[in-house]
């Protein structure tokens, strides 16, 4: 199945939910009046844009179906999908390997696939050729390490971790070390969702950023949060929380296919100006598809078969 094809599958009950009620909507060719506006409104808010980014949208489309005298409700719908596409479209959506090494710092809540994100950037990246070293700087949960290894081993990348209960950032110092050793191309950065101690996540996680700055003498090319698209809004206020500690440089939205609240991705990105980089469409190695703007609209949209 071409990329688009998985993209609409994993996007079905978010479609189902949005779309089809946005068609269904278009097709009815209604009047534009506040009973439209109000409809609009709600659907939005089923699929999780949030109070901001919907009322934002659509007072400014009332603004543009106003000055060129809209009349059908198909008019509204296809400048929202326009509009949709280019809220979703910001700089710096490819991610950055450049450095050499690249360091990328993967932050998140636990639970959100962190860990499993990280396997599967890995493999991607593995597959552009690239020396990839995979740093589990999580050592609140041995499982999560271990699981780490394997995903590490799986996708031909080397592998740092730490005692249990050890400083992340000694981890952190230690996979700078190796990686600088051994010619890495890029470091990918696992850490803890919370700590085993009281220190706060987020004063630990600059920690770790300044090890990375000391040791490689620049900040990580990237900072990358990791969030559970089926949490709705609950991910928009992690993506705020970890935006003000940690100067994000991306987010990756996992789990698109199990949920149907796939319109938190467009608060994120509206409420945050931070790109969405990738999303995750299912548990497997190659579930991470680089995320497309045109091509994720035109799946939240379009209704029919899969292509
Ligand atoms: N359906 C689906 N499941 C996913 C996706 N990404 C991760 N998961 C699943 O989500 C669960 C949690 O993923 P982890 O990678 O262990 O999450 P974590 O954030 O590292 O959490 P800890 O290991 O507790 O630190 C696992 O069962 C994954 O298989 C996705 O894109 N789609």
């Amino acid at each position: 199945m071409s990329w688009f094809g998985k993209l609409k599958t994993a996007l079905q009950r978010t479609r189902e939910a949005f779309g089809g009620e946005l068609e269904t909507m278009a097709l009815a060719r209604r009047p534009v009046d506040d009973e439209l506006w109000d409809d609009l409104e709600e659907i939005l808010l089923a699929a999780d844009f949030g109070v901001p980014t919907t009322v934002k949208i659509v007072d400014a489309l009332k603004v543009v179906a106003k000055q060129d005298r809209y009349e059908t409700s198909d008019q509204v719908v296809s400048r929202f999908r326009r509009d949709v596409q280019n809220f979703l479209t910001l700089p710096g959506m490819t991610l950055n390997v450049q450095a050499k090494p690249a360091v990328i710092l993967v932050v998140g809540v636990n639970g959100s696939g962190k860990t499993t994100t990280i396997g599967k950037l890995a493999t991607v990246l593995r597959a552009q050729r690239k020396k990839v070293m995979v740093v589990a700087a999580d050592t609140f949960r041995a499982a999560a390490a271990e699981q780490l290894a394997v995903w590490a081993q799986r996708a031909g990348a080397e592998y740092v971790r730490g005692a249990e209960g050890s400083d992340p950032s000694s981890v952190v110092f230690d996979g700078m070390t190796a990686a600088k050793a051994r010619g890495i191309d890029v470091v990918l950065v696992d850490t803890a969702g919370r700590l085993q101690t009281k220190t706060n996540l987020m004063e630990e996680l600059k920690k770790m950023r300044r090890v990375i700055e000391r040791e490689m003498g620049a900040p990580p090319s990237e900072t990358l949060l990791v969030v559970d698209g089926t949490t709705g809004q609950n991910a928009l206020s992690q993506a705020k929380l970890f935006n003000e500690a940690t100067q994000l440089t991306g987010v990756i939205v996992t789990k698109l296919d199990s949920t149907a609240k796939g319109g938190v991705l467009v608060g994120i990105v509206d409420q945050l100006t931070v790109p969405v980089k990738y999303i995750g469409l299912g548990e497997g190695q190659d579930a991470l598809a680089p995320f497309d703007p045109a091509q994720f609209t035109r799946a939240l949209f379009e209704v029919g078969a899969a292509a």
